[in-house]
């Protein structure tokens, strides 16, 4: 009879995204405020010409052409003109709206407007989106592209986009590159590679750890080492899974150790100083899917940005069991939105998973198909 290893007092998934996103210090970010009224003048919205709204339709004489960015006082508009305008440029003096070109004719250097202008007409008016001195985002908000925009808009100095480090080290003696079939080539280290990378990270390969808990005290304690150090092994139960005890001994503090997933039970997160250690399960579908999970919340937090989320939504095509006590990630093919489970073996299936689109989150006691059901894209 099958026995199941599950345990009620696992962390769950939830609650470990929780301590990881906490214990990582955010960036400060101050207050941004307008430093001028935005716009800071009268502004054109469309490509027309500007004209005085009082003279209703009467053909005006154009002045000349006001680009983006050319000073206005170069013109007046007064009864019987108006000034060519494009798109940006600032309002000159005396006039108070745009007719757009497709509402206008011209004939012998005047224009002729096919509509009657009102004060206003496709102007941005001066201090429509923020007065000077206003408050635009309150200390602490996240650092979105957006935020960096603002920031540049009221001269703010906005640092140029950095990819935040992160190392990715395979442990185990049985990794060697022509294995023996009691040997495995090590694949979790270029698959995290590849998918740190393909989350923003900048990524470098460290060399395999061995099984030996003083070499992994030291490549743990590196002087060059990143700000988020990935490896993948030795967080089980087994007599070589030193990497807790390791972590402990170099006073390392544990934010979780076992989760309540399927795969991911020994799923580990420390900070060994201000370094990140996550400690992937060996198994690689279990590194690959808790990898997913952990990095781009780290990889957020640590750059300022929002708590990310990389769930979909889909319909499950098929039935899928669960029976054990924790939720189970189940590779599927993604098909005009519905999830088709694939026969997987289980976390070391790391076959079904490279031809999985998403893995469907399946609750114990398992789901029936047309159920809607969350999912984690394979990237
Ligand atoms: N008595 C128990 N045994 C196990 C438990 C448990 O709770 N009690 N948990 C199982 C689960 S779940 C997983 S997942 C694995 C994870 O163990 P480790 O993280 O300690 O990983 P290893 O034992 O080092 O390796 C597991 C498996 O993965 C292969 N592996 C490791 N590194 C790589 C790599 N870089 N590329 C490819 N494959 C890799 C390794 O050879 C093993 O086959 O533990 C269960 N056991
Ligand atoms: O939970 Mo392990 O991570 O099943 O393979």
């Amino acid at each position: 009879m099958a026995m199941s290893c599950d345990h009620p007092d696992l962390l769950p998934l939830e609650e470990a995204l929780r301590r990881l996103w906490e214990a990582l210090p955010a960036p400060a970010t101050a207050e941004v405020r307008a430093d001028r009224d935005d716009p800071a003048a009268d502004r054109a919205a469309m490509d027309g010409v500007a004209l005085r709204s009082a003279d209703g339709r009467a053909p005006r004489r154009i002045l000349g052409t006001l680009f983006a960015g050319e000073d206005p006082a170069a013109f007046r508009v007064a009864t019987g003109t108006c000034v060519r305008i494009m798109t940006g440029a600032a309002l000159p003096p005396g006039a108070d709206a745009i007719v757009p070109v497709e509402q206008l004719s011209e004939a012998e250097g005047a224009a002729l407007v096919q509509v009657d202008p009102k004060s206003g007409d496709h102007v941005r008016p001066r201090g429509e989106q923020a007065r000077a001195g206003g408050l635009l985002l309150p200390a602490g908000a996240p650092l979105t592209a957006a935020a960096a925009g603002l920031r540049a808009q009221v001269g703010l100095p906005v640092a140029a986009p950095v990819r935040l480090r992160v190392d990715v080290a395979s442990t185990g003696d049985e990794l060697v590159a022509d294995p023996a079939p009691h040997q495995i080539r090590d694949s979790n280290g270029p698959m995290l590679a590849a998918l740190a990378h393909a989350l923003g990270a900048e990524v470098r390969r460290r060399p395999s750890l061995p099984d030996d808990p003083e070499a992994l005290a030291k490549a743990l304690q590196a002087p060059d080492g990143a700000p988020i150090l990935l490896t993948s092994g030795g967080v089980s139960m087994g007599e070589h899974d030193h990497l807790p005890s390791v972590l402990a001994d170099l006073g390392a503090t544990i934010l979780f150790h076992r989760i309540r997933l399927k795969p991911g039970k020994p799923m580990l997160a420390a900070l060994l100083g201000d370094r990140l250690v996550l400690g992937l399960p060996g198994n690689p579908v279990s590194a690959y899917l808790n990898a997913m999970l952990f990095l781009p919340v780290a990889l957020a937090r640590l750059q300022g940005l929002r708590p990310p989320d990389p769930w979909r939504t889909a319909t499950l095509a098929a039935r899928v069991k669960n029976k054990g006590d924790r939720p189970l990630l189940h590779p599927c093919r993604l098909r005009d939105g519905e999830l088709h489970p694939l026969p997987s073996k289980g976390s070391g299936d790391l076959v079904t998973l490279a031809q999985a689109d998403a893995c469907a989150w399946i609750e114990p006691g398992g789901l029936e198909a047309g159920a809607k059901v969350r999912c984690l894209p394979v990237v």
